[in-house]
């Protein structure tokens, strides 16, 4: 299939018609030679069902990543994301589907080593006792993530193909694969809606930029490379960030009061007409009365357009009114040229400038924030004055262009662009690590899927922003799918049973109520010191490391990283990384430095905690100098 491709995308411009069609064209081959690139780590499939009963009976075929034909166009593979594949995942001794035998197929780098088979006609079935199963999750990690699809679980499959139209919640602990579960939802809406995704798109927001490019492979991995993957700051970005505020005042940027704050002050430009129009038009002139021109603006405010939508709307109706006045005297229809230069007219853009001026959402903010009455006005029994206080900009800059905008100004921003104007909607979007979105971030995701669905993957226990969610059903709300249902994951594949019951020492402290995880990983261990020389320690808590395959990561508090790099110095395969951006990552040994500084680094330290010390996939080595944070003795 493969060649074919190839040779047909060499060859392209000489059969295409045209050179749009030989663009089309090579365009399209691009992509089928992109689709089929294959990983040589990785065979072309990884099971096989034998159906004794049903419409496939006495049929047996290969489950694999992707379609596979033979020359004939017969089907060899079967995608994972097939209909008849369901059953690879879901058929069992009560349901099973027809099938008679379920193969799964252990393989090392692209060798297949191993398989494994379930008579489900003879009440076979291994659920998490599979042996490639386990394999699969003790395996060491190297490099980016993996898919799964050989191994997705029953509970995580009913998930990934839920229907399109369904947005749903995923509430699960640490390691219990959320994000594996994300990833491969969206290729398999991919599968089922091509067309229409390929044109709405679909989105992956992740927490960070080392967070997208550790999953940046699982995708092409599938097969689709079209799904964008941005943080929610590149998502909005428009104005570059060049200040930061402090948290108080974030915090109060980031409340979902600031939503109809902000609408208020945007509507709040619009005025009465206090004087009638007069508009020249060669040996004519036409006047419209203040009358029609107040019951104009109140019809175009009262039908709940976008703002710039509504000032466009009241244009035209006043060019309308021109129209009328114009055919009543001339007896005739003035051309769409006669009304696009009514539009421009001078005393119509003047009109419109006095009661529905243009609004940019940098002008609105920067007349919000440098503008005590304005801010006033709007804030009116919502905020505090000294919530109001924390808004206003001091020195403010001398114009809105001059501002140094921060992080939760940009939100602020989108919000405002969200009431002048629309915004193109995405087919569906995957939010990971979404209890750190904040009510006003949820709102911009909102404004990008009103016509979409939406996969929220998250863990209250891991919020560690001040703005975390601590109730899904809120954060539904805010992203417009109130109602969603929240589904919970409990069994962890990545932390081993001894880290999970250490990390769970954590959860009564920090104020969720979620289930706690359990581990299907009876490997690995931990090990707990304390010592008077941290950096000795942890030297040589690396050497041990080093004795095992897999990657290493030494994990602290932010301040700490430096001096830590300075002592440890280079290893291959050892990473050094601040205890703010491990959220969603993995090593196979974490080593953890000084949790209490981890813990008093931030307000939400023991989340933060909680969310190191789940990192590990088979050993964890916590050093102390410093006692415990209480909940861990
Ligand atoms: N069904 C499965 N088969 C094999 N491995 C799995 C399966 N489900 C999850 N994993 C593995 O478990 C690890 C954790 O998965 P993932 O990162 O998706 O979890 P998560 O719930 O997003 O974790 P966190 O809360 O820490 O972000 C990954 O290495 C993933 O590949």
């Amino acid at each position: 299939m493969r060649e074919h491709a190839e040779a047909l995308f060499a060859t392209g411009d000489k059969v295409a018609g045209d050179s749009y069609t030989a663009e089309q064209l090579g365009r399209h081959m691009a992509r089928r030679v992109l689709e089929l690139a294959d990983d040589p780590a990785t065979p072309l499939f990884f099971g096989r069902l034998d159906f004794g009963a049903g419409e496939h009976a006495g049929h047996g075929y290969h489950v694999g990543r992707r379609h596979v034909t033979d020359e004939a166009g017969e089907p060899m593979v079967l995608d994972w994301r097939a209909p008849i594949s369901r059953s690879f995942y879901r058929a069992g001794v009560k349901d099973p589907q027809g099938v008679a035998v379920r193969r799964r197929f252990g393989f090392v780098e692209g060798v297949i080593t191993s398989f494994e088979d379930e008579h489900l006609d003879r009440g076979e079935e291994l659920g998490t006792a599979s042996k490639i199963l386990t394999q699969e999750i003790e395996r060491p990690r190297v490099g980016p993530m993996r898919d799964i699809v050989a191994t997705i679980q029953p509970e995580q499959d009913e998930l990934v193909r839920a229907d399109v139209a369904d947005s749903l919640c995923v509430q699960g602990a640490p390691g219990t694969g959320k994000t594996a579960v994300g990833l491969h939802r969206a290729a398999y809406l991919l599968y089922l809606h091509r067309e229409r995704l390929r044109r709405s798109g679909v989105l992956i927001v992740g927490p960070n930029r080392a967070f997208l490019g550790y999953i940046a492979a699982v995708l092409p991995a599938l097969g689709e490379v079209e799904v964008a993957q941005s943080t929610v700051e590149d998502l909005i970005a428009r104005v570059p960030v060049r200040a930061e505020d402090a948290t108080p005042a974030a915090v109060v940027k980031h409340d979902a009061r600031m939503a109809e704050v902000l609408r208020r002050a945007v509507w709040s430009h619009v005025g009465k007409p206090v004087e009638p129009m007069t508009v020249p038009d060669g040996s004519y002139r036409w006047r419209i009365g203040e009358e029609p021109l107040r019951r104009v603006v109140d019809e175009a405010r009262r039908e709940g357009l976008p703002y710039a939508v509504g000032r466009e709307r009241v244009r035209a109706r006043v060019v309308s009114l021109l129209l009328r006045q114009s055919e009543a005297r001339r007896g005739d229809s003035p051309s769409e040229a006669w009304q696009r230069r009514m539009a421009k007219a001078k005393p119509v853009t003047d009109f419109l400038d006095a009661v529905w001026p243009a609004l940019t959402p940098e002008g609105v903010l920067y007349r919000l924030f440098s503008d005590r009455d304005a801010l006033r006005e709007s804030a009116d029994g919502l905020l505090t004055d000294e919530e109001r206080e924390l808004l206003m900009k001091r020195p403010a800059a001398r114009t809105a262009r001059a501002t140094r905008w921060t992080g939760a100004d940009v939100v602020l921003l989108d919000e405002i662009a969200g009431l002048l104007d629309r915004m193109p909607s995405f087919g569906h979007v995957v939010l990971d690590e979404a209890q750190d979105l904040s009510p006003m971030q949820c709102r911009a995701i909102a404004r990008r899927t009103e016509h979409g669905s939406i996969t929220l993957l998250g863990d209250l226990a891991q919020g560690t922003a001040p703005w975390a969610s601590t109730d899904w059903a809120e954060s539904l709300r805010h992203l417009g799918k109130p109602g969603a249902p929240v589904v919970p994951l409990t069994v962890g594949f990545r932390v081993p049973a001894a880290v999970v019951e250490l990390a769970n020492r954590l959860l009564p402290s920090l104020a969720v109520n979620v289930p706690p995880a359990e581990s299907l990983r009876r490997d690995g261990w931990l090990d707990v010191r304390a010592t008077d020389d941290l950096e000795e320690e942890t030297r040589r808590a690396v050497r041990v490391a080093l004795e095992h395959e897999g990657s290493v990561a030494v994990i602290a508090a932010d301040a700490a990283v430096e001096r830590l790099g300075k002592a440890l110095g280079e290893h291959e395969r050892v990473e050094i990384v601040p205890a703010s951006i491990v959220k969603g990552l993995e090593y196979d040994h974490v080593i953890v430095v000084e949790p209490a500084e981890i813990v008093d680094a931030e307000p939400r330290g023991l989340n933060r905690l909680y969310v190191v010390l789940t990192r590990a996939v088979s050993r964890l080595t916590v050093i102390h100098a410093v006692p415990l944070p209480g909940p861990l003795t």
